[in-house]
């Protein structure tokens, strides 16, 4: 029986969501995009949806949700939680808060819990406030990200925003009193007609408080809560088994293909390191302001590589370079750079690159699209949440999809070769 289901807004947040199930002991599917009604859910206890809906238009997110919400009905699985991101990546107008409210909707459930907190990614929230390590959000790196500017780490004043529903919040004195505590004032706020409720957490054990009981309410929030729940479901398999078994999954000596289209500080320190160990090819909007061109340079640059070794190419840039990138090629530049690399991996893997590495959620869902990637096995993990995922059908492909800001310095280096 599955007992739960999780919505990711992206790719990588998915399968950081599933490498979190999987260490709670969970068997675990993960699919991508929205299932095709009729289709059916292979036996395991927690199947994880990965859709890339965090940065569209709202209408849209929303009418993802509800199709997925209506294919997990179909197949018997009544109990969900919505996966956005640790940094809570989103704008004044959502998605987060609608696709809230359209959970409280479906389901009928009276309340949700607005948790990102994730201990393990150096994520925490205190008094309603998300810290990213030592530095309050607005402050982070996230301020200045392209698509879901963080300026505010108030996150009831932020979810406010989003949303016509009342946000309230249990604070962390509170949710160390234990699970008790937490029922009692979330009754409380309930009553007061709060739908929305920011929890505090900085550490696991605040998570096992906070994830426990609610039968009647949506839990939302980062893998750090996810791997709570996860937890108190209670292990049934080894983490190193698959409920669909096992696949030969393409190794290092295939040689691997890195996709970079993240713009965090993570992700620009990697791209630095990785340059020095890997001939790698930077893709400059403002130098080449056309998309046909810029995959054409790429195919070309990929092709002439040693197909057994590790190459990078990416589009990663700092702010500056961002700006000066959009004069030319216009505002929808990052979605544009997005099915660039997506259209590249593509004819990689028509060439017969079977190894591909990407950097950035976004990205990684532009990617996968193209590929048409529906399925993968979850495998084990390069760092913490990024697990490599090799495709169930077709010849295998081994996919490492890195969230923007995992990963320490060496990652994409380390993780191209090992
Ligand atoms: N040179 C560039 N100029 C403008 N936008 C860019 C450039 N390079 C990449 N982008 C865009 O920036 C966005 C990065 O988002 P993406 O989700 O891939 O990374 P991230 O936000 O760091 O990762 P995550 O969502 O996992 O935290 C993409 O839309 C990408 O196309
Ligand atoms: O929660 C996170 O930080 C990640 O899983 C993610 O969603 C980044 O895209």
């Amino acid at each position: 029986m599955t007992h739960i289901a999780v919505i990711a807004d992206d790719y990588t947040g998915g399968t950081d969501a599933a490498a979190a199930l999987r260490r709670s002991g969970l068997r675990v599917v993960m699919l991508f995009g929205v299932p095709a009604p009729g289709s059916t859910l292979q036996n395991c206890d927690a199947v994880v949806v990965g859709i890339k809906f965090r940065s569209i238009a709202r209408a849209e997110a929303c009418e993802y949700v509800e199709r997925t919400v209506a294919w997990l009905r179909e197949n018997g699985v009544n109990r969900y939680f919505y996966k956005y991101c640790s940094t809570f990546d989103s704008t004044p107008e959502g998605n987060i808060g609608p696709v809230c409210d359209l959970l409280l909707t479906l389901t009928g459930a009276r309340y949700t819990i607005v948790c990102p907190a994730t201990p393990l990614h150096l994520r925490t929230t205190y008094l309603g406030h998300l810290f990213v390590d030592d530095t309050l959000l607005s402050e982070s790196s996230m301020r200045t990200h392209p698509l879901t500017p963080m300026t505010d780490s108030n996150l009831v004043r932020w979810l406010s925003l989003q949303t016509e529903s009342m946000v309230g919040s249990v604070p962390l004195n509170v949710v160390r009193a234990g699970h008790e505590a937490v029922i009692e004032r979330v009754n409380g706020l309930v009553d007061q007609g709060v739908r929305h409720i920011v929890a505090d957490a900085t550490n696991d054990s605040d998570l096992d408080s906070i994830a426990a009981g609610h039968e009647s309410a949506v839990l939302s929030g980062g893998a750090g809560l996810v791997e709570a729940v996860g937890r108190n479901l209670g292990a049934s398999l080894p983490a190193d088994e698959h409920p669909m078994g096992s696949r030969d999954a393409p190794d290092a000596s295939s040689g691997t293909l890195v996709l970079a289209g993240s713009c965090s500080e993570a992700t620009l320190e990697q791209v630095r390191r990785a340059r020095l160990t890997m001939p790698a090819l930077r893709l400059d909007p403002g130098d080449i302001p056309d998309a046909d061109t810029l995959v054409d340079t790429a195919v070309a640059w990929n092709e002439a590589q040693d197909q057994t070794r590790p190459r990078l190419i990416y589009t990663s840039a700092a702010a500056e370079e961002r700006r000066r990138g959009a004069m030319a090629m216009g505002p929808d530049t990052p979605q544009i750079l997005e099915h660039v690399l997506a259209r590249i991996a593509s004819r990689a893997v028509e060439q017969g690159a079977r190894r591909i590495v990407v950097a950035g959620g976004e990205t990684s869902g532009a990617v996968v699209a193209e590929l048409g990637v529906q399925q993968v096995l979850v495998g084990a993990e390069a760092a913490p949440g990024v697990p490599w995922c090799t495709t169930v059908s077709g010849d295998p492909i081994s996919l490492l999809l890195k969230s923007g800001n995992f990963g320490d310095p060496d990652f994409l280096a380390k993780s191209a070769s090992a």
